[in-house]
């Protein structure tokens, strides 16, 4: 019996209130699903990660892979052991990390051998052996290998990835043997173009997979082509099973794609951000390098939920991140997730009020009127 179950709680035009059931523990969506490349959301104890209000976290087959090396983790207990995380985990495949941050790169019919980018040292990773590092990581989630490209791209180059995808689709799907306490996704390719899209949806579908995500964006295209791509998809996809938006994204592209019938969304941009400098808010982001903030004695957000941005003046957050201090990480790295978590907690409840659209322009004027 499947132990990873989607429920539909409620839905407000295209936009969706779900929950996923899983043996860790329960998914509420849309979620923001915090990035822990490898192994830890920078900054951040996992407590802490948890705190902000996230139910999952994203590993990443690619740098565990190569360091500390699956098997290895496995020996170890696994990835939730190994981080001392016990909620549900993703993991994405390795793909979109091996062409983006690999070398010597060398794609084929039966997969992709690559160097490390740390050490040089030669690898392959193929749908059969991408799904293996995930079961060995005991992911609770778990991605095909796929191939994602650059927009924009000629439509036979798009055609061309979006068909060997389908083709790994399928060979994944296989690799996965029906395991019953983890999901595996399909993810639906076809660049910017309708046609390639809804042949990548109804292949998928015609292998069946317990979520769809929706890979091929957040890859250099204009807002307005991401959202188009999404609302021509996301009607094609199964209403009983969860989209999930690979790579986004800031916060208005999240309420867009909410908007669009996403329910699930991952990026390394609030953390980053964090990093330097740059703090998320009810008024939009904050530049704290900015020298314009080294007298201001007000508090970044003093009707904020999060005790952080009450706690400090925006001068002393100036200060930290002028100063790189580590403190100015965990600070922004925090704030940061947190703002997230509020967003996609906030659309929950609008969506199950039946007021998603009041949401996202509430949400929009605050942004706009940035008491920055
Ligand atoms: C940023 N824009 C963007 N990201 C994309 C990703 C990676 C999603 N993030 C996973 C991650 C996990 C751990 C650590 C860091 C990242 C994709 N992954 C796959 N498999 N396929 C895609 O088409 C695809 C498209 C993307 N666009």
């Amino acid at each position: 019996m499947k132990q990873v179950n989607f429920s539909l709680i409620a839905s407000d035009g295209m936009a969706r209130r779900g929950r996923i059931d899983t043996p860790r523990g329960e998914i509420n969506t849309p979620a923001f699903m915090p990035v822990g490349t490898a192994g830890t959301v920078k900054a951040m104890y996992p407590e802490q990660v948890r705190e902000t209000g996230a139910d999952i976290l994203l590993g990443n087959t690619y740098h565990l892979m190569l360091r500390p090396g699956a098997e290895r983790v496995a020996g170890l207990g696994g990835l939730h052991t190994f981080m001392d995380w016990q909620r549900p985990i993703l993991t994405d495949s390795g793909g979109f990390q091996v062409m983006s941050l690999a070398k010597l790169r060398k794609l084929t019919e039966k997969g992709v051998t690559f160097k490390s980018h740390i050490d040089g040292s030669s690898h392959e990773l193929t749908p059969e052996r991408s799904i293996e590092i995930q079961t060995l990581l005991d992911s609770d989630i778990i991605m095909q290998l796929d191939e994602c490209i650059a927009l924009p791209a000629e439509r036979k180059e798009m055609e061309r990835a979006m068909e060997l995808s389908l083709r790994w689709a399928d060979r994944s799907k296989t690799a996965f043997n029906n395991q019953a306490n983890r999901a595996l996704f399909g993810i639906v390719q076809g660049g910017d173009d309708p046609e390639l899209r809804a042949r990548s949806a109804a292949g998928l579908q015609s292998i069946g997979f317990d979520g769809y995500s929706i890979g091929g964006l957040a890859v250099g295209e204009p807002q307005e082509v991401m959202f188009r791509v999404l609302s021509d998809i996301t009607p094609e996809l199964p209403w009983d099973r969860p989209r999930y938006l690979m790579g986004v994204g800031k916060p208005d592209d999240i309420l867009g794609g909410i908007e669009r019938g996403v329910d699930m969304f991952d990026c390394v941009h609030p953390t980053r951000a964090g990093r330097h400098g740059h703090a998320y808010t009810r008024f939009g982001v904050i530049n704290l390098k900015n020298a314009r903030h080294k007298d201001d004695h007000r508090p970044l957000d003093e009707a904020s939920p999060n005790p952080n941005c009450r706690r400090w003046s925006r001068a002393y957050l100036h200060h930290l991140v002028r100063t790189e201090e580590i403190l100015g990480a965990m600070v922004l790295s925090q704030i940061n997730l947190a703002y997230y978590q509020e967003l996609t907690a906030g659309a929950r409840a609008a969506i199950e009020a039946g007021r998603i659209s009041d949401f996202a322009a509430e949400t929009r004027a605050a942004w706009a009127a940035g008491d920055l």
